[in-house]
């Protein structure tokens, strides 16, 4: 069975030779990784109350194969209870004491770009035909 951390015992490894972080639950022990993740070490030292790394890691949006490197660094489960991170935002297996993450207001611009995109494409066919059909409304002779 796999061996349950607490929170303050992940945090407790937060060296360059020895470094462990929280990912929705399960504890990685990515020290031998540090200098070969794409997204760089820093990521990974951070402070021990910020050792819950889920939302950085969910944001990135990695791939399948990242997802499934996860199990090689894999050393055991935290205890859910004594999570008192900064960067749990309402996660029910957690009982965080503090909630001081926003979420980037990157997710804000996507929606109103995405809005803007709908509404262009909603549009496009009118403003086409206001055009096109006032053209085709003239008198074939010329004489309009
Ligand atoms: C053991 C945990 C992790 C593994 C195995 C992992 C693996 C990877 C891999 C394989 C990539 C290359 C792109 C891809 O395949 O998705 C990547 C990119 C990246 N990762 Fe991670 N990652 C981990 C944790 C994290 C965490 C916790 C963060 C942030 C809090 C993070 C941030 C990034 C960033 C910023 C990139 C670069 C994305 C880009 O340049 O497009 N990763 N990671």
């Amino acid at each position: 069975m796999a061996k349950i951390y607490t929170f303050e015992e992940v945090g407790k490894h937060n060296q360059k030779d020895d470094c462990w972080i929280i990912i929705h639950g399960k504890v990685y022990d990515v020290t031998s990784f540090l200098y070969d993740h794409p997204g760089g070490g820093d990521v990974f030292l951070v402070a021990p109350d910020e050792k819950d790394t889920s939302v950085g890691f969910d944001e990135v949006g990695h791939s399948e194969a990242a997802i499934e490197m996860l199990e090689t660094y894999f050393v055991g489960n935290v205890d859910g209870d004594t999570i008192t991170s900064k960067t749990v935002a309402g996660e029910d297996n957690h009982a965080p004491t503090q909630h001081t993450y926003a979420p980037p207001s990157t997710n804000d611009n996507d929606f109103i770009v995405k809005f803007l995109i709908a509404l262009l494409m909603f549009a496009l066919p009118f403003v086409l035909q206001y055009y096109y059909g006032k053209g085709s409304n003239k008198s074939p002779n010329g004489d309009n």
